[in-house]
Order: structure tokens, then sequence, then C-alpha cells
């Protein structure tokens, strides 16, 4: 499903204007949140939209509820919230030790300065270096518990969210494109973590610091302090206007960082594709666009922050310059003493940096409110398939190996056509039955459904006579063996690849298994099992990945085997031995074994020829072949050439 697929029922239902940001936050939970929905409806409605729909980008709508979701990852904070209280208490009275500087400092203008008094002068200078000191080291103890804090509570999160992901559904990982999911748990948590360990304690130590420095500073000479307060407040409105456009240029980078990771991790994946076929060209040009958009996006992004850091950086020197002038003229007429002049300015100054990181610290905590959201959309996803509470675990000893659908219907989420309709077979315990059927016709959609990878729409499929949801999961899935079309490697040794974590595998089962699939010639390669193969296999050949996904599913001989076109890439002399050797396998396993090739459907009891979703006819090879002229068409289609372009695809 493409995600303009997905928006075409939305654009079918004419939106009212002024619930257009409410109606944008809906339309992203509908979609899974997935940001590149939200660009493609941008896409689709921007410009021209239809009349009464969505015409303005959603990233500028971008506001319902802003802090909602950083909120709620307070629960993240909970373990830290000693160290946090001891923080923000380290941090307060850092800042307590800072504003009580300037007053010290009027005590020594006023007192020993005035009166040329050395002792007194030694005596308060020792004050301003003891507070000195106590804030170097008040500012020591911060710095050191928020670092610990923060990176406990960002890789806790990063936890979450890794299993979050394995546990979610297929159609999940339909949706979402992996670089999306990449950023999330990179860039996105270190802006919380950023926020969290910086930004946060700012706000709170900043806002304390204004409120005190100007409570200090009427204390001191009302007019002037006043003056300065008032100042102010055009900022405090201006950080409102700024933090709304800065939040939609925030998610807008995020959403386009994603995209690119995308982009970098497909086309280093399909790099051979790529190659084969000159288009380097091609992706850099894509890649190019894309990563000018993000950079144009990050100026855009950053012009905001400059435009208003100069504006918070203006005000507070140029109430600066004022109370100067004003201040000078107010002890010209005794209205105030020099060193309540010298403590006023003093403090001042202590009002630019809490004024001037604002802007900063406003964007900081967007970027963490946009990133936050981000991380929900995905911890937000309820995984869909899971255990009843009545599941029961199975053994693999257990089970007779019997396999029915009963009825069977399947559409997959977000769309509207089915691509199984009554689906109806039985296959005995230890009988191999091939689905056979035109590309398309739904043939891994069907075997896809054994272990739950898809739940059925309707109807009931059964092993042993116990509905597959009934049984629990991880059972369910260690009852059988898979394989898929494409078969899938680690960056591991060949016997991690082979076992995945399973301790209790013997050399002697992997040899059996590696037998079977004639993949012994791992013992060949330098550290034999011990080898360690490149990112997803890519230093084997197609057909070596392929045997070794067969010998991962045989492993431990279960019950129920699902092989989807498990020998498409091997040749011809290797796959009549993988066959015979798989027969013997077959004959004490239940198998579900989608074929493309002739010589393949003869490892069958029967075969289910599948058109169009539905199972046509059920019998054996030669059965078919005498008595279905579709069948006969379809194996006769796949010899020669068209066998040939079937496998190029
Ligand atoms: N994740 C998905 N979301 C939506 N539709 C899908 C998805 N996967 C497959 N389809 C659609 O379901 C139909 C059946 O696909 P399926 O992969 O099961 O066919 P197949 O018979 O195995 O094809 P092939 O022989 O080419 O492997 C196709 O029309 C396909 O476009």
């Amino acid at each position: 499903m493409t995600p303009d697929a997905a928006v075409e029922p939305v654009l079918a239902e004419p939106l009212p204007q002024d619930e257009v940001s409410s109606e944008f936050v809906v339309l992203v939970d509908t979609y899974g949140g997935s940001s590149a929905y939200v660009r493609s409806l941008r896409r689709a409605t921007s410009p021209p939209g239809p009349a009464g729909i969505l015409t303005t980008p959603p990233y500028d709508l971008y506001l319902a509820r802003p802090a909602h979701n950083l909120w709620r990852l307070r629960v993240y904070l909970r373990p830290y919230a000693a160290r946090l209280v001891a923080l923000m208490l380290a941090a307060l009275a850092a800042t307590g030790a800072g504003v009580a500087v300037p007053l010290v400092v009027e005590r020594v203008v006023d007192g020993p300065v005035a009166a040329r008094d050395p002792m007194g002068l030694v005596l308060l200078g020792g004050f301003v270096l003891a507070f000195g000191l106590i804030e170097a080291a008040l500012i020591f103890i911060r710095r050191w518990t928020q670092a610990a804090s923060a990176l406990g509570l960002e890789s806790t999160i990063r936890d979450e969210i890794y299993r979050h992901v394995q546990r979610l559904q297929m159609s999940f990982h339909d949706r979402w494109r992996s670089g999306q999911l990449l950023s999330h748990v990179t860039s996105d948590l270190s802006v919380i973590r950023r926020f969290l360990s910086f930004g946060l304690v700012f706000l709170v130590v900043n806002a304390l610091t204004f409120i005190a420095v100007v409570a200090l500073l009427i204390r001191l000479h009302w007019p002037l302090g006043v003056l300065v307060a008032v100042s102010h407040i055009p900022l405090f409105l201006f950080s409102f206007r700024f933090s709304r456009a800065y939040m939609a240029a925030s998610r807008r980078v995020q959403d386009e960082q994603g995209d690119l990771a995308t982009t970098i991790e497909e086309s280093t994946q399909g790099l051979r594709t790529v190659k084969a076929f000159g288009r380097q060209g091609l992706m850099t040009d894509r890649f190019g666009r894309q990563a000018r958009q993000l950079h144009n996006s990050a100026i855009g992004k950053g012009r905001l922050l400059a435009l208003s850091s100069a504006r918070f950086d203006l005000v507070p020197n140029l109430t600066l310059a004022v109370v100067l002038v004003a201040g000078a003229a107010t002890v010209a007429t005794d209205g105030m003493t020099l060193g309540q002049l010298v403590a006023f300015v003093t403090l001042q100054w202590m009002l630019i940096w809490p004024v001037e990181s604002l802007g900063w610290i406003i964007a900081n905590a967007q970027e963490a409110m946009t990133a936050a959201d981000r991380i929900y959309e995905v911890l937000d996803t309820r995984p869909s398939i899971i255990d009843r509470p009545t599941a029961v675990a199975v053994a693999n000893d257990q089970v007779q190996g019997r396999l029915r659908f009963e009825a069977v219907a399947f559409t997959y989420p977000g769309t509207d056509t089915p691509v199984l309709r009554r689906i109806d077979l039985d296959v005995r315990p230890g009988e191999t039955l091939a689905i056979v059927g035109a590309t398309g016709s739904g043939k891994t959609t069907l075997i896809s459904l054994l272990p739950r990878f898809y739940e059925a729409t309707g109807g009931a499929i059964t092993i042993d006579g116990r509905e597959i949801r009934d049984i629990q999961l991880n059972s369910l899935r260690g009852l059988m063996g898979v394989t898929f079309e494409d078969p899938t490697l680690f960056s591991m040794s060949v016997r991690e690849n082979l076992t995945l974590g399973r301790r209790e595998t013997t050399d002697d089962e992997i040899y059996e298994a590696l037998r079977v699939a004639q993949a012994e010639f791992v013992y060949e390669l330098p550290w034999a099992l011990d080898t360690r193969i490149g990112e997803q296999g890519l230093s084997l050949s197609g057909g070596q990945r392929q045997r070794l996904a067969l010998a991962r599913a045989i492993i431990g001989r279960p019950k129920i085997l699902v092989l989807d076109d498990p020998l498409s890439s091997v040749d011809v002399h290797t796959e009549a031995l993988v066959e015979d050797a798989l027969a013997r396998v077959l004959h004490g396993t239940t198998a579900l074994l989608v074929v493309h090739r002739p010589s393949t459907v003869a490892l069958a009891d029967r075969v289910a020829l599948l058109a169009d979703g539905e199972i046509t006819a059920v019998g054996t090879h030669s059965e078919l072949l005498a008595t279905v002229p579709a069948y006969r068409d379809l194996l006769s289609g796949w010899s020669g050439d068209s066998e040939a372009a079937h496998h190029a695809q």
C-alpha cells in the first residue's frame, strides 16, 4: 500500500476548515502516524486542493496539544526523580550564589571602597571568592548528575522502542519505512535527551533567576526595576509566536532526516541493482534532491532561530544602555548610591543569559515536543497480533500436524479488496501441499497467515483442530520452520544465522540441516560455521543464501514447514540434490510449499491451485494436469523463457 493510496479515503471526505488542526491529528492517528502519510497528504492537497478539503500544508497545522506527548515521557523520569530534584536544587543554589555576588559588591563599593578600608575590602573580597567557588562546585554537581540521568533515560526509551517494534505486526512494518524508525531511535532521542538534560533545567532555573533578579532590581530601585521588567514583555509575546513557527519547522526537518536515512539505507541495500542498471546517477539525484530539501528546511529553521536570538539579544542590551544612562543620572542626584548602581547593573547583566537563551530553550523544547510526538507515533501503535488470555503453549512433540483452513479470508489492513476469499484446505499430518498460482494470486499471503504474520480477517486456521489464535504466539512459531522468497541473513556468524539464538541446537543437527539443504559449502569458508557473513549475507551468492535459509528452517525438525519458493535461486543440478534430500525431510513433516517451477511441484503430495485469491482446484499433480486446463497453462507458462522471465522479476 503506498502512502498516497492511504490518503485516498481521507480526501474523499471534506473537512470543515475550522476543524482543520484537530482533524489533522486524527488523520495522523488514523494512518499509524507515519510522517510519510502526512507528507503525501500534503502533496496531495496543496496546491490545489479539492474544495472543502485541507488546502494548507499540514506542517503548518502542527499545533494541537503540542506538549502532550513530551509530558507523557515523565514516566521515564521517575527512576531519576531523586537525582533530578538534587540537580534542580544544585542549579538553584548555584544561581543563588551567583545572585549573591552583586549584593556583596554593593556592600563593597558603598562600605570599604567608600571608606577606604583595606581590611573590610579583603573580608568582602573573600566572601565574593567563596560564593564563586560554591557556584562552581554546584555547577559541577549539576552537570555530572544531569549527564548520567539523561543518558540513562535515553537508553531506557531506546530499549523500549526497539522491544515494541519487535512486537508489532507486519502491517506496521509495511507502513513504516525503516529509515524513519532509525531516525526515531537516534536523532529524536538525542533531541529529547538534550532537552531533559539542559533545556528543561535551564527553563526552570532561568525563569526563577529572572523572577528573583527582577524582584531584587525593584527592591534596589523600583522605577528602574519596573522599566527592566516591562521591557521584557514584548519578548515573551514574541516567544509564543516563535514557538509555533519553530515547532512546524522542526517536525519538517525531523521527518526529512528520516526520509534521507531511508534513501541511504535503500540505496545501500539495493546497491547491486542500482549498479547493474547503471542508475547511480538517478539515485544520486534522488539523494541530492532530498538532501537539498533537508538543507533548505534546516536553513529555514536556523533562520527562525537566528531572528529570534537577535531580538532576544537586543532587548536586554538596549535596556542595559538605558539603565546605565538613567542610573548615572540618578546617582548624580543622590537617588541611589554608587554601590547600588554597580549592584543593579551587575544584576541586570545576570538577566542577559536567561533572556538570550530563551529562544534557544524554546527551540529545544519545540524540537523535543515534535520528537516526543514521533516517538509516541511508534509507541502508541498497539500490537494487534497478540496472545489471547486463554492461549496455551504447545510443544513440538504434542503436535500431529493436521492443518485446516476453514473459509479463510484476508484483506490487507488499509485496503478494501480481499486478497484471499473462502480458502478451504485440509492438509494431513506429514503431507506436503504445494500452493501454485500466477504471480500476485495470493500464495505468499496465504502462507503468511499460518505463523500469524497477518491475522485472517475471516474464517479460521487450525492445527490438530485447535485454532492457531488459541496457541501462544511464540509456541506457534516454534512449531514451524519458515523460509521466505527473499532469504534474510544477518551480519553474524553462519552458526548464529542458523540457530538464531536457539542454544539447544547441536552441531550434529546443524550438519544434518546443512546436508539436506546442500549447504555444506559453509565448512569450506575460512572459519567454517564461525565465519561471519557480511551484512544481509551479501558475501554469499543468492543460491547459497537460499540454501542457508532452508537449512535454518529445517533445523530441529519442526512439525510444520512453510516454505516460500525455497529453491528459486538454486541451479538445476543443486535443485535436484536439495529436492532429493528435502523429500526425505518432508516425509514426516506437514508442509505448505509455494512453488514456481514444475520440478519442485514433484515434492508435493497434492497441489492447490490459487487463482485471484481463491482455491480453484486441489489434487495430485497428475490429476490437475489431466483435468484442470488452467493448471496446465500455468505450468507450461513456467517452462522455457517464461520461467526465466518469472525469476528475473
Ligand atoms: N503488505 C501488503 N499490503 C497490501 N497489499 C499487499 C501486501 N503484500 C501483498 N499485497 C497484495 O496482495 C496480492 C497477493 O500478493 P502475494 O505476495 O501474496 O502474491 P503471490 O502469489 O505470492 O505473488 P508472487 O508469486 O509474485 O510472489 C498482490 O496483489 C499484492 O499486491
